[in-house]
């Protein structure tokens, strides 16, 4: 099994770190041609229209689209849940447009654009570390996407299908349950 991060900009060098910690194959991808070598993909947070024009420029885009849509796991954080949304309601520009989520960015707004809390995730686990920022949350979910977390009546976790997002880093945590939980649809779906 291997898992591939998403490494134009952004995150990505966290969770490549927690995945070999976990003892998972993991690699970083720059190239369309790559896609065709992993089990799954972690979409980094970071900079969504910084990610969402490099996806484009480097031509990877309409190939990660049909491997998502084939049904290859994904796991989206902040900037990758972004990405993955069919709408976001404060920005015009959609990205790869596949996942049934009405997203806002920087929802926080510009104080709280950093937080640390511990919520339950449905399917995870009691008190998850959370570590948000400038985050964007979902407003609204449609279709088959399943609410797996809310933080003061928001959600911050979902999953519709082979498409798994999270609006906080578990990544800049100590807790790799989300992780686990993601390569078990990873190892699942091999099966
Ligand atoms: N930590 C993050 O990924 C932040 C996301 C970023 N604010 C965006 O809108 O793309």
């Amino acid at each position: 099994m291997k898992i591939g991060v998403l490494a134009l900009q952004g995150a990505f060098i966290e969770h490549i770190n927690i995945l070999r910690n976990l003892n998972v194959e993991a690699i970083e991808i720059r190239k369309k041609e790559k896609l065709n070598e992993i089990d799954g993909l972690i979409i980094p947070g970071g900079e969504s229209t910084a990610i969402g024009k490099l996806l484009v420029d480097l031509n990877i885009k309409d190939s990660l689209i049909e491997k998502i849509k084939e049904g290859l796991p994904i796991f989206g954080t902040c900037a990758g849940l972004i990405l993955l949304a069919k709408k976001i309601v404060n920005d015009d520009k959609i990205h790869l447009g596949v996942m049934d989520i009405v997203v806002r960015r920087n929802a926080y707004g510009r104080q709280l654009g950093s937080f640390y809390t511990e919520e339950y995730v449905k399917n995870i686990g009691e008190k998850i570390k959370m570590t948000f920022i400038r985050a964007p949350y979902i407003e609204a979910v449609e279709n088959n996407v399943e609410v797996l977390s809310q933080v003061n009546g928001h959600i911050v976790a979902a999953k519709q299908n082979n498409i798994l997002v999270t609006s906080f880093h578990p990544e800049l945590t100590d807790d790799n349950r989300v992780h686990k939980y993601f390569i078990k649809i990873v190892k699942e779906n091999k099966k």
